[in-house]
């Protein structure tokens, strides 16, 4: 399995953030898949950056005949994502009652990033999956399976997957990537495109997108 840096690395936080300003824009309307289980009354979950919506707009294009893009969840607002950092962060507590609060943050990012890196909060990050006319394809997990849920089978590059699910990953991966974006290798379902994780694996000098606020249709 290759190394793997985690969203707590302190070189991810050293990345410096210079925002190009671009606004959130709507997937659904741009045309992409919705997924519906994490809508939320102001369609927040579907909006993302424009310049990262283009580049996911090239990597549906690079998917064989048939397959397109099923989007779960991109935009995730502030206080969301503090929630699931601190409900997993305490089941990860209860479950090593001697870890300390470095290494609590540390495993919980495996899963869930520091709200303060949030690529989600940013308007870079995607879940997402594939599907073609009959459905989700087998992805080897559902999405947002924890390392002990899927007994780390949510790592992309997992042993001991069906081939087919393996086969699915690789699919995903390689359209993603060849469109510039980089995949969280603790989630197979997670891309990003301008945070300061992809700046750092993809060795640019600092992130196109820092956190940005959505207040609803009329911001975009
Ligand atoms: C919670 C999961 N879907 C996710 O998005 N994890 C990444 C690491 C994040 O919180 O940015
Ligand atoms: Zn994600």
């Amino acid at each position: 399995m290759r190394d793997i840096v985690l969203m707590a690395d302190p070189r991810v936080a050293r990345i410096p953030v210079v925002d190009n300003g671009e606004p959130l824009v709507d997937l659904e309307a741009a045309g992409f898949l919705i997924d519906p289980r994490h809508e939320d009354p102001l369609g927040a979950s579907r909006r993302y950056r424009s310049g990262a919506a283009e580049r996911l707009a090239q990597a549906e294009k690079l998917l064989p005949a048939g397959l397109r893009l099923l989007v779960v969840e991109a935009y995730r607002p502030l206080e969301l994502q503090r929630k699931y950092f601190d409900g997993y962060r305490e089941e990860l507590a209860q479950l090593n009652p001697g870890y300390s609060a470095e290494q609590l943050r540390t495993a919980a990012s495996r899963y869930v990033s520091p709200p303060e890196l949030a690529p989600h909060s940013a308007g870079a990050a995607i879940d997402l999956t594939l599907c073609d006319a009959e459905g989700e394809l087998d992805m080897g997990t559902i999405m947002n399976a924890t390392p002990e849920q899927s007994d780390g089978r949510c790592y992309t590059d997992a042993e001991g997957l069906p081939p087919q699910a393996a086969e699915n990953r690789a699919i995903l991966v390689e359209a993603m990537h060849s469109a510039g974006f980089v995949n969280y290798p603790t989630e197979w379902w997670h891309f990003s495109y301008g945070d300061r994780y992809w700046a750092l694996m993809s060795r640019r000098p600092e992130a196109l997108y820092g956190p940005i606020e959505y207040r609803g249709p009329l911001d975009a």
